[in-house]
């Protein structure tokens, strides 16, 4: 059963340890690569949420073969191809779900629809699509063009020259079709050369996407960050057994925690040697005056408790390249000692919701004085007799929610309508955000 809304009192203290769920960057791009394999994969650690479900529920219907085990992993059996070349896949709002499916099922070729939630029909894939029709893929919109749901039909593939890819709306496109080359190079027997018009989004995104791919032994070349080169002999092959670590955004939640309740509160699951870019939240929390400690697999923070009149230091940053953490420090800038800014943050307004708008809207109400444009938030903290009672909605965005959890260190009672959104990458996170926390 869903509920309608969770009631916060204001909370003081933050401490203890927490084992993160899986990264869902990381479990829906082993999904795919493990299907896409030779060989038996065991995965270890994979994300149980809406978006991994929806990832193994379209596998499951394009014949892959999946098991779960006992101890909770995860066997997958691939094969270079999908044994089922006709279905409809429902995809939600899983962004890593939707657009390396659609790259992996235009290269194979098949009779195939693809749709989402209505709001997976406003995010864009148009520079996705053209890419892969660039390629000689077949590949029809049936709503409004640019954007899901799609048909994909049988195309004749070639990797001749190169193919171009805007780098400017979503990393998730370059993501795609470097998972889903080796289809296509195998196919034509050339290598594929991937070129990166204008500037990149979300880099760290696709570190993770060359380190996966490694690890299924593919060897991307890569120039900077503007051309990569998929050899012509590219193949996965399982390396038998997958840990997925834990999930580093979903983390930026419980970091903050200590940086304003107090701590020390520890993550375990990502840390140093972690291969997702949000770890790199933890140095924006040093600059904000929280205490980080690091370990290979584990994070801890110490800082001030706002809720006794401490404060954090303001920023001004680029969060280009951890856009699901910034929402994170979008939050904090409820205590901090000066007006916070976060620029480049444009991809915003394409994810869950129009985040820009939903932030600007949600910290208002809470007397935060708030302003924003096409690619920027500036948050500055209300005073302690500005702060108001509030019903925050979450528009249906799992880190809306999840990061208006931390407003319940200001000095009102906060109420979140909808809470469960957080079922698209954490469905126990309020459970486990009260296992830390105290009034
Ligand atoms: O590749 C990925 O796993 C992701 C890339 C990012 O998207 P953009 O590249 O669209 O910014 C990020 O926001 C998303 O949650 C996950
Ligand atoms: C943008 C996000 O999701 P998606 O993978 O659907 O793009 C997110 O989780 O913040």
């Amino acid at each position: 059963m869903t509920r309608e809304y969770l009631d916060l009192q204001p909370l003081k203290r933050a401490q203890g340890r927490v084992v993160l769920p899986g990264s869902k960057s990381i479990s829906n791009r082993v999904l795919l690569l493990a299907a896409l394999a030779e060989g038996e994969t065991r995965v270890r650690g994979l994300l149980d949420s809406d978006d991994t479900r929806v990832m193994l529920a379209a596998l499951e219907t394009l014949g892959v073969g999946l098991s779960r085990q006992d101890d909770g992993d995860v066997v997958v059996r691939g094969g270079a191809r999908f044994p089922v070349r006709q279905a409809e896949l429902f995809l939600g709002n899983a962004g890593t779900a939707f657009r390396p499916l659609t790259a992996a099922l235009a290269l194979m070729g098949g009779d195939y629809t693809l749709s989402g939630v209505p709001r997976m029909h406003e995010r864009p894939i148009g520079d996705l699509a053209e890419a892969l029709r660039e390629m000689g893929a077949v590949i029809d919109y049936l709503g409004t063009p640019g954007y899901p749901p799609l048909r994909i039909g049988m195309g004749t593939i070639s990797t001749a020259g190169s193919v171009r890819v805007p780098g400017a709306v979503s990393s998730q496109f370059l993501t795609a079709l470097l998972l889903a080359a080796p289809l296509a190079t195998r196919a034509s027997g050339q290598p594929l050369r991937i070129k990166v018009e204008g500037d990149l989004i979300s880099k760290p995104y696709i570190r993770i996407t060359l380190n996966l791919m490694a690890r299924f032994g593919v060897q991307v070349e890569q120039h900077e960050w503007d051309e990569f080169v998929v050899p012509a002999d590219a193949l996965y092959r399982s390396p038998g057994h997958v840990q997925v670590e834990g999930d580093a955004s979903s983390a930026s939640y419980f970091l903050a925690l200590g940086a304003i309740g107090g701590g020390p509160v520890r993550v375990e699951g990502a840390g140093a040697d972690s291969i997702q870019g949000d770890i790199l939240f933890a140095r924006t929390l040093e600059e904000m005056g929280a205490a980080v400690t690091w370990g290979p697999d584990w994070i801890e923070t110490s800082g001030t408790q706002v809720a006794a009149g401490g404060r954090l230091r303001a920023f001004d940053a680029d969060f280009n390249l951890i856009p699901d953490a910034a929402m994170t420090a979008a939050a904090l800038a409820l205590y901090a000692d000066g007006p916070c800014r976060l620029r480049n943050i444009g991809s915003w307004r394409v994810k869950e919701t129009d985040r820009i708008h939903a932030m600007h809207v949600e910290l208002s109400k809470l007397g935060a004085q708030v302003r924003s444009g096409e690619d920027w938030l500036e948050v500055t903290s209300p005073a302690v007799q500005d702060w108001r009672a509030a019903e925050i909605g979450t528009w249906d965005d799992h880190r809306m929610a999840m990061c208006f959890s931390l407003a319940a260190f200001g000095p009102v009672p906060v109420r979140i309508l909808d809470p469960d959104c957080v079922s698209k990458t954490f469905p126990t996170y309020f459970e486990v955000f009260s296992t830390l926390v105290q009034a």
